[in-house]
């Protein structure tokens, strides 16, 4: 009997990557792998539909649950994670030396709904006692002009988003004292280090990110992975299917990063830094599945709410194919 013969876009991590080059096949399909840009991925999938499997952005697929066509339903797979303390850049001459000191300012994100961006300002605002709506959020194209937002939002009146023009890009108006600040998950072209004009918030970031997580235990989740909702329907079975495929996928690398007998990634220290990040974070320190990411997932979804992108605050739960939530016990 055949397969199913499914597509799945998806960059080329070291976690995923066993599924993508078919060393790791999900029961009861044929994948056919794109390796894209997670900008390309998330573009075509949340315009097009054109994959059947895809990574997505965990703050878009939020707003894509309250939409009247519900495109995609996720699984508890989540193949981007990252600390965002790093992702809040300035302009040195705004006097910005503080997060506090972003209140009244013009803060550039490219698009409103992006997930970086959501995370930036709920720990903000949770944190360091910056409101969400204390600031007017400039959105638009980091490096070209001509972004705009890839859902359609309607936020509450007392967020304020202001497109840029024609022609400009959040990475020269930052250099250009045009925005004070910038949130967002790609370091800016115009980024000079530690002495330049266009700096980072916090230039200890490591140390400022390791105490967020030792404090609340949150690793945050960037993406998630989703079928389009009609291939769902009909083979429900999918899911599981490719939830346990990434998931073995993982189970690898965790392997493979620990592997001395030869380096398989070219940092000289990387057996190190895994044994001293098992020592802070714990053995699974990028968890998979349902139970391990409730908090975080309900943290997110806090956010997504209280910055206007949530009509209601979702419950974890919700978000996932109900075969994903539990496993059957022999
Ligand atoms: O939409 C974006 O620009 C974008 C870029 C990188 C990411 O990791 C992401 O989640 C979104």
């Amino acid at each position: 009997m055949s397969n199913l013969r499914l597509t799945m876009g998806c960059w080329d991590y070291d976690r995923t990557r066993s599924v993508m080059d078919g060393s790791i096949r999900p029961d009861g399909i044929d994948l056919t792998c794109l390796s894209l840009p997670v900008e390309e991925t998330f573009f075509r999938m949340l315009r097009y539909k054109e994959f059947d499997v895809a990574e997505m952005s965990l703050s878009s697929y939020v707003v894509s649950l309250f939409k009247e066509e519900w495109p995609f339903i996720a699984i508890p797979f989540f193949p981007s994670r990252f600390f965002r303390h790093s992702s809040i850049y300035v302009n040195a001459n705004s006097g910005i030396r503080e997060p506090k000191d972003l209140i009244g300012k013009r803060v550039g994100c490219p698009e409103y709904q992006m997930t970086a961006p959501a995370w930036i300002r709920g720990i903000l605002s949770d944190e360091f006692g910056v409101p969400v709506d204390s600031v007017t959020y400039r959105t638009g194209g980091e490096e070209s002009p001509n972004r705009s937002e890839k859902l359609k939002l309607s936020l509450p009146d007392n967020i304020k988003v202001e497109p840029i023009g024609p022609g400009q890009t959040l990475a020269a108006m930052l250099r250009d004292g045009e925005i004070d600040a910038l949130y967002t998950a790609r370091k800016p072209s115009t980024y000079e280090g530690k002495n330049g004009t266009v700096k980072r918030l916090f230039d200890n970031y490591v140390s400022v990110e390791r105490e967020y997580f030792s404090r609340t235990g949150i690793f945050p989740i960037m993406h998630t992975f989703v079928i389009r909702r009609e291939v769902y329907e009909k083979n429900r079975w999918v899911a599981q299917s490719i939830f346990k495929a990434l998931n073995a996928s993982q189970q690898k690398t965790y392997r493979d990063l620990q592997e001395t007998a030869a380096l398989k990634t070219m940092l000289p220290w990387a057996v190190a830094h895994y044994e001293e990040t098992e020592s802070e974070m714990g053995a699974d320190f990028w968890p998979n599945g349902f139970e391990k990411n409730k908090k975080t997932l309900d943290v997110f979804l806090r956010y997504s709410y209280e910055q206007g992108l949530s009509r209601r605050q979702l419950k974890a739960e919700e978000l996932f194919a109900p075969e994903t939530l539990e496993a059957f016990v022999i």
